[in-house]
């Protein structure tokens, strides 16, 4: 018995090893340069080990192969395809977008589906895929219009206050402190008060339930990699589906699906409309007059590039979905915009002639509108505040690779290159941004590199803060009118100070889920005159 036990043992580790190893000529076969696999995690052990952020090793494989146009690697068993030639991006995120709609294929999306907290997770936009996916695209997009986007500068201004009144204490005491602190709050609090309806007070008081639950979801345990990996296992997510067992945090899962549909049922019950996110996404299940909403507000070829093409086929979502899309504009839109709001106060504290060249174009804003914050048109027109954040972007990437998935066959024209249905492609943005090709001095924090002629001057895919095409950022507006008032609030009142405490070296800190410093980031802070 003990025998016909040891070979069952080794006969599964034979399948598993075969399942994990059998793509690993992929590359070789077809003549793609690439990082060799090993059993069983693939190319990069510290992805698994949590010693390196994938955006490092995103760039530093981009590096290693900086003059080819692709190289390939692997992650367990799974080929990846990195590409770096612009015209080659530019068919995968717009021209041939319909090759490659999807950000995770079948299996990934197992990570994700479980009982039934994990459902709230598997119904959000990044992980929707198809014309799933184009639906809820197509239904949620009017809320981010520029006109819609007017009306969210009242709520972010009162963030804003709290957020000077907590700069003034540290102007007053004169303390380092640790940005990405302080403008989580701010970017925590903006959110919420816009898709949940509520102001956490994060600036009051950092034990809320609410601000817990957040913290709860923004952290990765070892616990959390497992439950989820775990699900690689062959037949692991289906049992743990048929088990109702979920991975993905469902305390803090359940206390914001409650939030929300709370939130649902009172505007229903009074009638009460402040015309936040919540109200919007309300209008938007009511209504299929989107595209046309989309089509008048197209202003350059980003968003151009940004449009969908798609006649919605399910047009009565649940309520569900808002619940799913108001926890991914939270955790989308959280961290993201906390940490581009603390690299541009650290750039900036370091480059006093930059930061004050900025104060100069916000106290003539500020002058223009009697002292007042002005409107969101005239916030739009202020170049170099809008220079300066996709600087800071540029330099400290939060999303480091784009992925999509191929969804059916696919040969790049005029190439020998093909991808297969369900092979996985990253579009390397951390390594693009730090490539001197298209960045001279790339180290350098320099906002002239989105000057109307530098952007001219070079490939439109070569910035990828936000994405590109019709899957880039559905809260790009949003982040940027959150990440202007915010800094115009500060900069008119106060002036960032290097502070001593920073890290010589940056290391991105490998379990911050986008790629914050490890340590954090300091700065000072000075009321100005
Ligand atoms: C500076 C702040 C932000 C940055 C740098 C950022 C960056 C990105 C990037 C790179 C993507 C992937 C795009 C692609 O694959 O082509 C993305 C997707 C997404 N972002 Fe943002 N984002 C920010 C803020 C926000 C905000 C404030 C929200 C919500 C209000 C948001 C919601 C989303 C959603 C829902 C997706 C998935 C879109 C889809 O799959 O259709 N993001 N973001």
């Amino acid at each position: 018995m003990l025998l016909e036990i040891i070979l069952i043992i080794i006969a599964l580790c034979l399948v598993f090893y075969r399942y994990v190893t059998k793509n690993f000529n992929r590359w070789k076969d077809v003549g793609v340069p690439f990082t060799k696999g090993r059993f069983p995690y693939g190319s990069h052990v510290e992805l698994i080990s949590q010693s390196r952020h994938i955006n490092e090793l995103i760039r530093e494989d981009y590096d290693k192969f900086i003059n080819e146009d692709l190289h390939g690697s692997f992650f367990f068993g799974k080929p990846i395809l990195t590409i770096h030639n612009m015209e080659m991006i530019k068919h995968v995120l717009v021209k041939d977008f319909n090759s490659f709609v999807d950000r995770n294929d079948t299996n990934l999306i197992k990570l994700f589906d479980g009982g039934e907290y994990d459902q709230v997770w598997v119904k959000q936009l990044p992980s929707l895929l198809g014309d799933e996916w184009k639906d809820v695209r197509a239904t949620f997009s009017p809320i981010f219009t520029s006109g819609k986007m007017k009306g969210m500068v009242k709520f972010i201004r009162k963030v804003g206050e709290s957020l000077n009144m907590e700069f003034g204490k540290f102007a007053e005491s004169g303390e380092d402190f640790e940005l990405k602190e302080v403008f989580g709050k701010f970017s925590l609090d903006a959110l919420a008060t816009c898709a949940f309806g509520i102001n956490p007070q994060s600036f009051e008081d950092k034990s809320t339930i609410f601000v817990k639950h957040a913290a709860r979801i923004f952290t990765m345990t070892t616990l959390d990699n497992l439950k989820m990996f775990s699900r690689f296992i062959p037949f692991c997510a289906e049992l743990q589906k048929f088990l109702n067992l979920n991975a993905h945090k469902p305390k803090a899962t359940k206390f914001f699906r409650d939030v929300i549909r709370q939130t649902i049922q009172h505007r229903r019950e009074t009638g009460e409309r402040p015309n936040d996110l919540i109200d919007l996404m309300i209008d938007c299940m009511k209504t299929s007059k989107d595209s046309e909403e989309n089509n008048a507000d197209v202003i350059d070829q980003y968003e151009h590039d940004m449009k969908l093409a798609h006649n919605k086929t399910k047009l009565e979502f649940d309520e569900d979905i808002i619940v799913s899309t108001a926890l991914i504009l939270l955790v989308a839109g959280y961290d993201t915009t906390g940490m581009t709001l603390s690299f541009m106060g650290y750039y900036l504290s370091m480059h006093p002639d930059l930061q004050s060249r900025l104060q100069s174009e916000i106290d003539q804003a500020f002058e223009k509108n009697g002292g007042k914050l002005p409107e969101y048109q005239a916030i739009q027109e202020l170049p170099y505040l809008e220079m300066c954040i996709m600087e800071s972007l540029r330099l400290m990437t939060p999303v480091g690779g784009l992925m999509r998935v191929c969804t059916k066959d696919y040969k790049f024209p005029n190439t020998h290159v093909e991808v297969k249905k369900n092979d996985v492609v990253i579009i390397p943005a951390s390594g693009i941004h730090q490539d001197e090709k298209y960045y001279p001095n790339p180290k350098q924090f320099n906002p002239e590199n989105f000057s109307k002629e530098a952007k001219q001057s070079r490939s439109p895919y070569a910035f990828l803060g936000f994405g590109q095409g019709p899957r880039a950022c559905i809260g790009m507006r949003f982040a940027l009118l959150e990440a202007k008032v915010a800094m115009m609030m500060v900069l008119s009142n106060y002036t960032f100070v290097y502070s001593q405490k920073n890290p010589d070296k940056h290391v991105i800190d490998p379990h911050s889920q986008l790629g914050y410093v490890k340590g954090g980031l300091f700065s000072k802070i000075r009321k100005r005159n």
